[in-house]
């Protein structure tokens, strides 16, 4: 038995050759990092899912980049997809967006590949009515705001009392336990390592608290920590005041 539609992606150029080659066969690209746990069980699936569905591709790219801490070594596939925590799937035939899948969310991949992989590409020159042309389906992108009709002032209340909920609070993608981004893994290993007690709010869990603190703390990324109710930082500040003991400090 073939296993060749199970592919290693080893580099940008690599994953636009393999892409480049039949622009009718679908693509599930699995975005994964060895320290995410929920990335185990989903790589399972997709490995299951390689042999039901011998016609379409599978490409498996290996973020260790959102493992590291400089933002510009984040690898340009998963950055041209917009990849923001693993694990992530994006659907595609040739070039085009079908769809993708967020997290570790089983049953969402194999319905999508099974919808995807199962229908036959559009080819304009078999058509025989004149309907016009459909464009390929557009998917949301996973990027869409909370649909909870609250005041921007109920948000802002709501946000400071998940910020007092403890002393010490992190905001991060995914938990300390399962971290799906490799600034918060990191955040997250450094406070236990130093025995500071932390409660935790996974920004991935509710769009209004992500899009929300970055304008509250006006500051633009995740993780954010907050201590006494107050941003201290991201994980290259929080990353400094240990080293220095500052953060000690403003714990005790
Ligand atoms: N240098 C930053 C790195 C954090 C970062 O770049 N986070 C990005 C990727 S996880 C982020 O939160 N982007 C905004 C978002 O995803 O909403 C730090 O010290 O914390």
């Amino acid at each position: 038995m073939s296993s060749s539609n199970f592919v290693e992606v080893t580099s940008p150029a690599h994953f636009q050759e393999v892409l480049s080659k039949d622009l009718n066969r679908v693509s599930v690209i699995n975005f994964w990092a060895p320290w995410a746990e929920p990335c185990k069980q989903m790589n399972e699936v997709v490995v299951e899912l390689a042999k039901k569905y011998p016609a379409a591709l599978f490409l498996q790219e290996f973020l260790s980049a959102l493992a590291q801490v400089e933002a510009e070594e984040q690898a340009d596939i998963s950055e041209s997809f917009e990849i923001e925590a693993v694990p992530a799937f994006v659907i595609l035939r040739g070039h085009t967006l079908l769809d993708r899948i967020s997290g570790a969310d089983a049953s969402a991949l194999t319905q999508s590949v099974a919808k995807h992989a199962t229908t036959p590409a559009y080819n304009p020159l078999s058509r025989t009515d004149n309907a016009p042309a459909k464009a390929p389906t557009t998917v949301p992108s996973g990027l869409s705001y909370s649909d909870k009709s609250e005041t921007t002032e109920e948000l802002n209340q709501r946000l400071r009392g998940l910020m007092t909920q403890s002393q010490v609070v992190l905001f991060m993608k995914g938990s300390p336990e399962a971290p799906r981004c490799g600034f918060s893994r990191k955040i997250s290993a450094l406070l236990k390592d130093n025995n500071i007690q932390f409660a935790h709010f996974d920004i991935l869990s509710d769009e209004s608290v992500r899009q929300g603190l970055k304008v509250l703390n006006n500051w633009p990324t995740f993780p954010q920590l907050i201590v006494n109710g107050e941003l201290v930082g991201g994980l290259d500040i929080v990353q400094e005041m240990v080293e220095t003991g500052e953060l000690k400090e403003i714990i005790a």
